[in-house]
């Protein structure tokens, strides 16, 4: 059944009730009031009847023959008994007339001659000498006093009914539209930040195509998605989380026009219709601009002051779509290039944006059956001792072989399946690989070396991630300590403390650990020495220059000698000439990777280098 239809069935009830309730009330108090007074009343009268009834009969036995000749004093006896009190009887306010009557029912006496009002209540007993009937006594009285009251309960029963009534309906009327108005905004307005919802954006969206189109005016749909929303709300809690969407949210309607509207898809997704705009680019950058502004602006939240940055997609009626779905989705495919492009910015849509889209779609639902069809492949890239020259260890780096793309490199996929969740199977199936084959490699014959794992965010923020890591070397059989997890900086900077934790506990192993990417990060050189890695990374941007670039230079020997005054082992990555070689082997940098030496490659080629450097 259909709200609708159950409002109305409810509205039905409240006035059936309300209806049955003013009849009781209106109509049972005075029948109530009038049957308790008429019984009262004709008890009375009835009592009369028979009081006087007994006495007459009385005389009437005292004086059987002249009773009937005694009218004087049978007179004064029912004046007697038609006024005053008797025999525990009070008399009745109303007038009675009292009668004897012949057994022809013809008056023998009556003790007033007035005519009592209609209508009259009457009772009659059978007077006897011995068993004989000898004639009858009749007390009549007059019910219209108790009639004239009777009509004063009923207006008053009315009076009360209507009382009664306009509560009575208007009470559940009222909360009923109270309800249905709070099921209306619920239906089409989000609960958390009270802003419209995906429903109403509809009809909004509508409305201000059909004004633009009238018009000749344009309508801009800006796509708003919070970049590190996610982290924050992972890390401090849901709470916090709400507070800020609440908060950003709340920004955002103060900053834009009354007459547009601002949205909340869902999650951290935001829509702003900009509503009857007179052209495209430049009035609506100055609005963007306010936006990100006033998103970007510290905030408070209990004892935590957060910072969040937004990238936002734009797409226009009419040029970039004439419907709602299609703005929508060209804003969305914009939105994703302002993420792809670093974040914190905004993207005006162009018609090459949803190849891209597209081929994010393509690849995601790809990705979903790849690991079951084995599509991924990894390659391994050896880190070289720089001194010796000598092959120490290799990394792993994952390869998508696409039956229809080829080969895909994993900076296009990996932050896909970072994004949607999958980078937690396809790692574990990394790692699980990794180890296998470093295994099979000790099988073979060769010489022990370090395996490098790459561990993402997602991955890393599983509660069981250690469990998982020490299942692939029990399943594998290699020793922990000829695994390598490598974690990023920025990882790390997340959430310091957890990430400690973990780190101990897979230190605790005997896993080693080391830093990826240094000097990316921002991390604070003091916590560095509680980080219990063994190694740190320098990311490659810092050697592409060496060894021409002084700043450069001074930042590769800076972690060089930080790494060594904190007994890490340094290890340079993508070293791609002799010079940087000569460089980091001149600033006794530990160990080396790169195209130098060998691009990443095949498990059988690494096989074939060690075999090579064994006969050399
Ligand atoms: N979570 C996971 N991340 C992974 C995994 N496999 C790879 N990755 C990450 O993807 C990023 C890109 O990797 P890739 O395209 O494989 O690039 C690596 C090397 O090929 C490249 N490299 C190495 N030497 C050189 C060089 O001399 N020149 C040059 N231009 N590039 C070089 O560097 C990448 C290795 O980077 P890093 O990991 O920082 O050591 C990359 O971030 C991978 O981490 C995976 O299984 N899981």
């Amino acid at each position: 059944m259909s709200q609708q239809q159950t409002d109305v069935r409810l509205i039905k009830l409240i006035n059936t009730i309300t209806v049955c309730v003013s009849i009781a009330v209106g109509v049972a108090l005075p029948g109530l009031y009038f049957l308790t007074k008429f019984n009262h009343q004709h008890g009375e009268v009835a009592a009369f009847a028979h009081i006087h009834g007994s006495l007459v009969t009385n005389a009437i036995n005292k004086n059987p023959h002249m009773w009937r000749f005694e009218e004087h004093k049978l007179m004064a006896l029912m004046a007697d008994f038609s006024n005053t009190e008797h025999g525990g009887v009070t008399h009745n306010k109303y007038n009675s007339v009292h009668s004897l009557l012949n057994l022809d029912r013809s008056a023998i006496l009556r003790n007033d001659e007035a005519v009592l009002p209609w209508p009259v209540l009457s009772h009659e007993v059978t007077l006897y000498d011995a068993t004989k009937p000898v004639a009858f006594y009749r007390v009549e009285q007059t019910m219209r006093g108790m009639m004239i009251e009777t009509l004063f309960v009923a207006g008053f029963g009315m009076l009360l009914a209507l009382l009664i009534a306009i509560p009575l309906r208007t009470l559940p009327l009222r909360a009923l539209r109270q309800s249905q108005q709070r099921l209306v905004h619920m239906a089409h307005h989000d609960i958390l930040t009270g802003l419209p919802n995906r429903a109403l954006l509809d009809d909004r969206l509508n409305q201000a195509i059909l004004y633009a189109r009238r018009y000749e005016r344009q309508v801009t749909l800006v796509f708003i998605d919070l970049d590190n929303f996610k982290t924050i709300n992972d890390s401090l809690g849901h709470d916090i989380g709400d507070e800020l969407l609440k908060e950003t949210a709340e920004r955002m309607k103060q900053t834009v026009r009354q007459t547009d509207t601002v949205v909340r898809l869902g999650g951290d997704e935001f829509v702003i219709i900009l509503f009857d705009q007179p052209e495209k680019a430049e009035s609506i950058t100055n609005t963007l601009q306010k936006v990100r502004d006033v998103i970007a602006q510290p905030l408070a939240i209990g004892s935590h002051t957060l910072r969040v940055t937004c990238s936002m997609g734009l797409a226009t009626y009419p040029e970039d779509g004439e419907d709602v779905t299609t703005l929508l989705k060209n804003a969305d495919a914009a939105m994703y290039q302002a993420k792809a492009l670093g974040r914190n910015n905004f993207q005006f849509y162009t018609p090459e944006m949803n190849s891209k889209l597209q081929e994010r779609v393509f690849l995601q639902q790809g990705m979903l059956d790849a690991l079951a069809k084995n599509e991924f492949v990894l390659l391994y890239q050896p880190q070289v001792h720089i001194q010796t020259g000598q092959i120490i260890g290799v990394e792993t780096l994952i390869r998508w072989q696409h039956p229809e793309l080829g080969l895909i490199p994993p900076l296009r996929f990996i932050p896909l399946a970072e994004e949607t969740g999958m980078i937690v199977q396809i790692g574990e199936w990394v790692l699980r690989t990794a180890c296998k084959q470093n295994k099979a490699w000790q099988a073979l014959g060769m010489p022990p070396i370090k395996m490098s794992v790459n561990v993402s965010p997602r991955q890393f923020k599983e509660k069981n991630w250690a469990l998982i890591v020490s299942s692939a070397l029990q399943e594998s059989g290699l020793e922990a300590k000829y695994l390598e997890l490598e974690i990023t900086e920025s990882l790390i900077m997340e959430n310091v403390e957890r990430a400690i934790a973990v780190m101990n506990e897979l230190q605790e192993m005997g896993v080693q650990l080391s830093i990826d990417d240094f000097g990316t990060g921002y991390s604070s050189l003091s916590s560095l020495k509680h980080f219990p890695v063994a190694r740190i990374k320098i990311d490659q941007s810092f050697i592409r220059s060496l060894p021409g670039n002084d700043e450069d230079q001074s930042i590769a020997m800076a972690v060089i000698a930080l790494g060594h005054k904190l007994k890490l082992k340094v290890v340079a990555e993508g070293v791609e000439t002799e010079q940087q070689r000569a460089f980091l082997y001149e600033n006794e940098c530990d160990e080396m990777q790169g195209y130098h030496f060998s691009k990443p490659v095949p498990a059988a080629s690494i096989e074939q280098m060690f075999v090579k450097t064994i006969r050399s």
